[in-house]
């Protein structure tokens, strides 16, 4: 980190919601420019740049970050959030902002987007790819996102949502990668639409040229609530979910169809699957010590998949409430397919059982029984009964059985793939929680005691799915 510029830029990007580097030791290795969005002016000059960022505890890994940076002039105030003021080489005193929250600098991203073109330097592009130029228009009013997301986006007008990937995967961004596959099949109507998406290129610090997504131009879809909101708002109340769980249930099958039908399937050894998991469980073992106390209960669950052979495909791979969007009509949209935040891209690629988003729900909805129990005072036996009944009727859901079918609806050799993903899930969760919100370390742990303390069903080397 060389100059005051750099470190201006790694205060930002320290002190950002969606900088993953938090209580690790990590360093500032350099700051790429991409090419500018438009000729620079006195007043605005934008464009991206990538911080390179490495982590030195553990085993040392780089990570790259999209920035994106205005730089207004000193006759040039507004902007939004500042980053701090400096002497520029090339443009003078600037202070430099979020460009995210700055409506000059908005409106720009989506014009580059819509203009379909590519900008190069000597060893840098931007490349905006469009797939809908009608859908769009570049007069539409920008605002920053105000709700709860590790990426930043921004809305314009009520028709479309510019999401911008900030811890950047090199290669094709999932999300991107499976919008653009959905689109047109059996689950179109689930996700939102794929209006186009920002390609970057430049050369990290060792000279290798390296690509990524930067952000994808979407349907905003309108007159939603967050499926967490109200699923908490019924666990709260001790309302009956169960419609909606049966159709979050059907919404999830169709869109396992579809990735299907797009990726195809594959088959893996379900011993492959247990070592995956007794492995994920001694990691968070040393993250989280106190797990040590359930190896042996989740290392049986896992074994039950010894023997088996998994079905696997593409999937959501961190399917909770959070990722799904209900309308006023009773539909659900399902969103957010980069997998768990945690995982290491290559893993979060790898094609998976349908269990493991099966498993993720389960697990959220157990979450907004606990919530409910903790941050509301609901009594403990209500918030079980409203957990046992959604889970029964999105399983009823999900497997195509009537609203009604009640116990049977997992078949027994489901039940014990499903349960070992379930110990998967909550072991993961517990290091999300130790790492983010310890203070909700008592719900996944709690899942663990239970799980753990269960006796695997003998019937489990059945077909997996
Ligand atoms: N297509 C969309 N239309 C409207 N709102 C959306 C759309 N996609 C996401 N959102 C909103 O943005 C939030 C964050 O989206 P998400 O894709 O999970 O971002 P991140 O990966 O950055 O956390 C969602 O909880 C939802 O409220
Ligand atoms: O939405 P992200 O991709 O960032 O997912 C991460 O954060 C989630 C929390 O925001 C976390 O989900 C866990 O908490 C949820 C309640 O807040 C609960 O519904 C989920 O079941 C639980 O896993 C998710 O695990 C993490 O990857």
């Amino acid at each position: 980190m060389t100059t005051s510029r750099d470190s201006l830029l790694w205060q930002h990007i320290q002190s950002a919601r969606w900088y993953a580097g938090k209580g690790r030791d990590a360093e500032l290795v350099a700051i790429h420019p991409l090419p500018w969005l438009a000729p620079p002016t006195p007043e605005l000059a934008v464009r991206f740049e990538i911080a390179e960022v490495r982590n030195n505890d553990g085993a040392s890994e780089t990570h790259h970050y999209l920035l994106a940076l205005s730089h207004r002039g000193a006759d040039s105030p507004g902007g939004g959030v500042e980053i701090g003021s400096y002497a520029d080489p090339e443009l003078g005193e600037v202070t430099l902002h979020d460009a995210t929250r700055d409506p000059h600098a908005q409106r720009l991203l989506l014009a580059v987007l819509l203009g379909g073109a590519e900008q190069t330097t000597d060893d840098a592009l931007v490349a905006a790819h469009l797939l809908d130029a009608d859908a769009v228009s570049a007069a539409l009013e920008p605002r920053i996102f105000g709700g709860e997301q590790s990426n930043t986006s921004v809305m314009y007008g009520d028709v479309a949502m510019l999401k911008l990937f900030r811890r950047l995967e090199l290669g094709r961004n999932l999300d991107i990668d499976v919008h653009r596959a959905l689109a047109d099949g059996p689950a179109a109507d689930e996700v939102a639409q794929l209006f186009g998406w920002l390609e970057v290129e430049w050369r990290d610090s060792s000279g290798q040229t390296c690509r990524a997504d930067a952000g994808m131009l979407v349907e905003q879809l309108r007159g939603v609530t967050d499926g967490w909101e109200v699923a908490v708002e019924s666990a709260t109340a001790g309302g009956d979910f169960t419609a909606e769980a049966y159709s979050l249930g059907v919404a999830l099958r169709r869109v396992h169809t579809g990735l299907a039908v797009a990726f195809g399937e594959s088959r893996r050894p379900g011993a492959d699957s247990a070592t995956g998991m007794s492995e994920r469980l001694d990691a968070a073992i040393a993250v989280v010590p106190q797990l040590a106390a359930h190896r042996a209960g989740l290392q049986r669950l896992f074994d039950t998949l010894a023997g088996t052979e998994l079905v696997t495909q593409r999937v959501h791979g961190d399917f909770h409430l959070g990722q799904t969007l209900r309308d006023g009509a009773g539909n659900w949209r399902i969103i957010d397919f980069e997998g768990e935040p945690l995982k290491t891209l290559a893993e979060r690629r790898e094609p998976d059982t349908v269990w493991r988003d099966v498993a993720g729900m389960l697990r959220s909805l157990d979450y907004a029984g606990g919530f409910a129990v903790r941050n509301a005072g609901s009594p403990a036996q209500d918030a079980r009964a409203w957990v046992a009944a959604t889970s029964t009727a999105f399983l009823a859901g999900y497997s195509g059985l009537a609203e009604d079918s009640g116990e049977k609806s997992l078949a027994p050799g489901d039940r014990s793939v499903v349960d070992a993903y379930l110990g998967d899930k909550a072991v993961y969760e517990v290091v999300y929680e130790a790492r983010n919100r310890p203070a909700w370390l008592d719900i996944p742990l709690a899942a663990l005691g239970i799980l753990a303390d269960s006796r695997p069903t003998d019937d489990s080397r059945e077909a997996a799915r």
